[in-house]
């Protein structure tokens, strides 16, 4: 496998992901990621699903963690490092973290992120990815690797108003290149019902939770 250097997602775009989170909290790009690397991740999530190796996604954290099916049913495998297409994915988060604590000065000093494979008939609903116990994530990041979606394939992400969380923002299909970004704790969104086995790698940048909330200098 081949891939192109140095970085997956293309430098000169960079600023409009940076423009849009300052200005609307949330950023979609179609095309931002390595049609190649979305190949080799999709590859990942249905060789780990044919033999089962991906672990019923929960919500909340230790003692909280439970699965609800009538909440999210994804089943899921965090990120390792384990293989190259992870590894391009994790760099490219990497100059992503770079650029969002150079541009805004978040201090995000870590990124987590798992592989998501939503099976026909699952969705995750609304909800927002900081909350108790994980209050430390303010950057999430969704990648798409289906390619070929159809329009009728359901399964795509809405965003919703923070203000107004009953407002539709936008509708996002899950189409591989996509990237969404958006600020963790503000904005509510939703995947709807999928027709067919929906992949993704869903990832959030964190900053130092020891600190008790207080922002890391920007590095
Ligand atoms: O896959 C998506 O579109 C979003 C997933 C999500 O919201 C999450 O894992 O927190
Ligand atoms: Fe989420």
């Amino acid at each position: 496998m081949s891939y192109p250097d140095p970085c997956p997602l293309p430098p000169q775009r960079m600023e409009e992901l940076v423009d849009a989170l300052v200005e609307r909290g949330f950023y979609v790009g179609e095309g931002m990621i390595d049609a190649e690397l979305c190949q080799a991740l999709h590859a990942e999530v249905e060789g780990r699903a044919h033999q089962q190796a991906l672990a019923r996604a929960g919500i909340g954290r230790g003692s909280d963690f439970d699965t609800r099916e009538d909440i999210r049913g994804d089943a899921i495998h965090w990120l390792d490092r384990e293989t190259l297409a992870q590894r391009r994915y994790l760099d490219a988060m990497g100059e992503l973290q770079q650029r969002l604590n150079e541009s805004l000065f978040l201090g995000l000093f870590e990124y987590e992120a798992h592989l998501a494979r939503y099976p026909a008939g699952a969705f995750y609903r609304r909800h927002l990815d900081s909350f108790r116990g994980r209050a430390n994530r303010v950057v999430s990041t969704v990648g798409y690797l289906n390619p070929d979606w159809p329009e009728d394939g359901g399964g795509e992400m809405v965003i919703y108003a923070e203000q107004d969380p009953q407002r539709e923002l936008t509708r996002v299909a899950p189409r591989a290149g996509t990237l969404v970004c958006f600020l963790s704790e503000q904005v509510p969104h939703e995947v709807l019902p999928t027709r067919l086995p929906r992949a993704s790698i869903a990832g959030w940048f964190r900053r130092n939770a020891s600190l008790g909330g207080v922002v890391d200098p920007a590095r």
